[in-house]
């Protein structure tokens, strides 16, 4: 499109096409939005034929008689070139909205199109209508731009043209060009008065600073003979920021004689080389000068986006290397691949060992975790679940004197006898066992889990090594398990093994029998109260009471009920004074032999009561006359139904004596277990895994094994080394960008001040932003920066000054606002 025509925005089309591309690469929608272009001016201006110019193709009606009686907006896509690389109408079509998808490639066609919607719109006789006409063209010649051509502003009405026609097309036009990043050109006829030019009054409506209006001044071969637009185009008739550019377009004739663009050009040129008139103003002269106007406008408000850009870019790129350095580089030699494994054990034991510690970078607010879950089920697991156990929950009164029966063997015992304390407390102790040996499972537990959690991410890149290392700490945990499970076998046997009873802390007999009193004392006080409220007689609870206490707390009754009086009284005595005796009856620390007395003491005292009871009647069965049967013994014996109070005595004593040893098994235990489980187990594990992974994993021969990643990895890894390369190369592009924009303005109105950037005329910083290079381009002429800054010598500094009301629109005749 538009070969050898000044194809507006042709030469920024790189650099946008350089930018769609980063769009595209980072993934995003957006495009530059380029502002709009809108042409106004009164009716058969040159309007059409300035925009037609400017696309470098014929295809808008033009005309002495109204002919945009209908807006078109006009967008230029870029369309990559065929792929066969063949220039050629393929190339370039037309496509309207009101007919999706069809393709003119004939722009006659196109022509004939938009004037047959105008018909069929607005009527063929003049009407006008609002009522947009959407055409796009396609072309690799073309920037993404959007042109709009409007109706000319008209003053008397024609045909079926409204009485208010004038008024209709001013609000038509303005609701175009009022937007702010609307380039408005404003076509005015160089054969009528430019002080009365419409263009320039709607201009000044919607652009009152005049920030984004570009004069243009067609026909000027075809003024008066004699005139000329000179001072028009230098901005002294009505100052323009902008500035003015003049324009010989075709001529109707020359529109009859199908004259081309190209030929229309040169024509333009020559015209303006044989005007002396107009020597020295080629750069406000002939279409060309128009399009590098508008391409510098272009270019400015590229320069106005990429700093976003910019920063967008660079936001990507920081975050797509930071994936990349997780993925790490892929390590060829073996070297390399051994210093790496090593850095992957040493981090992985390192980050176990915060974990541990509690320590861990990533340490969670959401719950307990490492190091405060081995806490947690020592003290509120493992010595909560003890210290609730009572010692005597799951021994019976039965038990107890099962207990007592069988440890005094076939002796009707006098004492309560040490060994089913013993027994009991042995059998107590031995509960233990189990909780102990399931807490350091839960420990082994936890730390396999927290062993999973080490380096979670980092290890995903070497499923392998992953395995292997899981493989390995399972193992050695396992091992290391076993000797804290031995180890707390060890000290539940210990404390089976020797019951201490000569441990401080331990209740004594003497306390535990005084104790026992007063707990079957209370009992039965109870039990009385209960039963005298039956009408029960209150002497013989007496009496039995009395019959108790001088037997003493030691004595047994016999298996008839009654008292071994002989015996009552003398045990404690007679431990006491035994030498080698763990206590006295009275001390605080009172063994259980002294408590329950020694066998061969009371042996033949055993002995003898049982003599009575077991060979007596033998004796006697010998002479009886008549054999007295006995019954035999049932398979399994238990002790008498009925309780005595002996016994119950006895149970209480053994309770008491129970309950306080177990306490200080249970305490040793809840210290002991846990400091098993942290030595053998946990720093056990902390110590020693570096070595374990380094003497089992690190093999030369299995680096390479070690090291392999999952293919989609490699082709992830891939995928954003490629990504961060583009986006390096967009940012670098991005860098590049102004000095390439620079190099389109070269060989135009670019300058370099002092400081050596470019400069480029007539654009006002208050239209991209005050930071912009252009600024400096609004600096007043009294300000020194400007005499090097503003513009080609030819130009007045007034033609660029910053302040409007002072030297620039605000010197607009007032008469030609009075008509709004
Ligand atoms: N000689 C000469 N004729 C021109 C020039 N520019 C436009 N014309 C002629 O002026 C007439 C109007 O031109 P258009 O381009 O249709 O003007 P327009 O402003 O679009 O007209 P409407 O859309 O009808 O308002 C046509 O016959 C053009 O050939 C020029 O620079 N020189």
């Amino acid at each position: 499109m538009g070969a050898g025509a000044a194809v507006v925005g042709s030469t920024v089309i790189p650099i946008v096409n350089k930018l769609q591309d980063i769009f595209a690469q980072l993934g995003s929608s957006s495009t530059i939005d380029l502002p709009q272009v809108a042409v106004v001016g009164s009716q058969s201006s040159g309007k059409s034929s300035v925009l037609e110019a400017l696309v470098g193709r014929d295809f808008l009606p033009r005309g002495s008689d109204i002919c945009t009686r209908r807006p078109l907006v006009l967008q230029l896509v870029h369309s990559p070139r065929r792929p066969d690389g063949a220039q050629g109408d393929g190339d370039e079509w037309g496509e309207f909205l009101h007919i999706p998808g069809h393709r003119f490639y004939d722009f006659r066609e196109i022509r004939r199109e938009i004037q047959a919607e105008t018909d069929k719109e607005a009527g063929e006789n003049k009407g006008v209508s609002d009522k947009q006409i959407r055409l796009k063209i396609f072309s690799p010649n073309v920037l993404n731009i959007t042109l709009v051509d409007l109706p000319g502003i008209t003053k008397v009405p024609v045909g079926d043209q409204p009485s208010d026609i004038e008024a209709r097309i001013r609000t038509m036009i303005l609701s175009y060009i009022k937007h702010k990043t609307c380039i408005i050109l404003a076509v005015s006829p160089a054969n009528a008065d430019l002080a009365n030019s419409d263009a320039l009054q709607m201009a000044r409506i919607a652009d009152p600073d005049g920030s984004r209006t570009i004069g243009v001044i067609t026909k000027l071969d075809i003024m008066d003979r004699g005139t000329d637009a000179r001072n028009f185009l230098l901005g002294n008739v009505i100052p323009l920021r902008l500035g003015y550019v003049g324009v010989v377009n075709r001529s109707q004739q020359d529109i009859n004689m199908n004259r081309s663009i190209k030929d229309a050009l040169a024509y333009e040129e020559s015209f303006f080389r044989n005007q002396p008139v107009y020597h020295g103003l080629s750069h406000c002269c002939g279409v060309p000068q128009l399009a590098k106007k508008l391409n510098q406008i272009l270019v400015q408000h590229i320069r106005a986006v990429l700093p976003g850009l910019k920063s967008r870019v660079s936001a990507q790129l920081t975050a797509v290397a930071k994936e990349l350095a997780q993925y790490g580089d892929v390590v060829e030699s073996k070297a390399g691949q051994g210093a790496k494994l090593l850095n992957i054990l040493a981090k992985y034991c390192e980050a176990f060992s915060s974990m541990v510690e509690g320590k861990n970078e990533e340490l969670s607010t959401a719950e307990l975790s490492g190091g405060a879950r081995i806490h947690y089920i020592f003290q509120s697991i493992f010595v909560k679940s003890l210290e609730e156990v009572d010692p005597c929950d799951d021994i019976t009164d039965e038990d107890i004197r099962m207990a007592i029966q069988n440890a005094t063997g076939p002796r009707s015992a006098l004492f309560v006898p040490e060994v089913p304390f013993e027994v009991l407390v042995r059998r107590q102790i031995g509960r233990l066992l189990d909780p102990s040996l399931q807490c350091a499972k839960f420990i082994y537990d936890e730390l396999i889990k927290m062993s999973h959690r080490c380096l979670a991410n980092e290890l995903q890149q070497y499923p392998v090594l992953r395995r292997c290392m899981d493989e390995v700490i399972g193992k050695f945990l396992r091992e290391g398990l076993q000797p804290a499970e031995a180890m707390i076998t060890h000290i539940i046997e210990m404390e089976m093994d020797y019951i201490n009873t000569s441990h401080t802390n331990f209740v004594g007999g003497s306390k535990a029998v005084e104790l026992a009193q007063q707990q079957v004392k209370s009992a039965r006080l109870a039990a009385t109260l209960a039963k005298s409220k039956e009408g029960v007689d209150n002497d013989k609870l007496q009496s039995s009471e009395k019959s108790l206490k001088p037997r003493g707390i030691l004595a047994r009754t016999g298996a008839n009920g009654t008292l071994s009086d002989s015996h009552h009284g003398v045990r404690p005595g007679a431990d006491a004074e035994r030498p080698g005796s763990s206590g006295s009856a009275s001390g605080s620390i009172w063994g259980i032999s002294s408590i329950f007395g020694v066998s061969e003491d009371r042996a033949p005292l055993k002995d003898s009561s049982a003599n009575k009871s077991s060979t007596a009647p033998m004796n006697t069965l010998e002479h009886s006359v008549s054999m007295i049967q006995l019954r035999e013994p049932p398979l399994i014996l238990k002790p008498s139904e009925n309780q005595t109070e002996q016994e119950a005595l006895e149970i209480a004593i053994i309770k008491l004596l129970l309950k306080s040893y177990y306490d200080i098994v249970r305490k040793n235990i809840e210290d002991s277990v846990p400091k098993a489980i942290m030595h053998f187990l946990v720093n056990h594990t902390k110590r020693e895994l570096h070595n374990v992974f380094i003497t089992t994993l690190y093999r030369e021969n299995l680096f390479e094994e070690m090291l392999r990643e999952p293919d989609e990895l490699a082709m992830k890894r891939k995928r954003i080394r490629e990504t961060l390369k583009v986006l390096q190369q967009a940012y670098r592009t991005l860098d590049e960008i102004p000095l390439e924009a620079e190099t389109v303005e070269k060989g135009y109105t670019l300058e370099s001040d002092s400081t050596g950037l470019p400069k480029i005329h007539g654009l006002p910083s208050s239209f991209y932003g005050a930071n912009d290079l252009s600024s400096s381009y609004m600096a007043s002429p009294k300000n020194p920066r400007s005499k090097k800054s503003a513009h080609s010598g030819e130009q007045p500094s007034s033609f660029l000054h910053s302040n409007p009301d002072a030297n620039g629109l605000g010197s607009y005749p007032q008469s030609i606002f009075n008509h709004s």
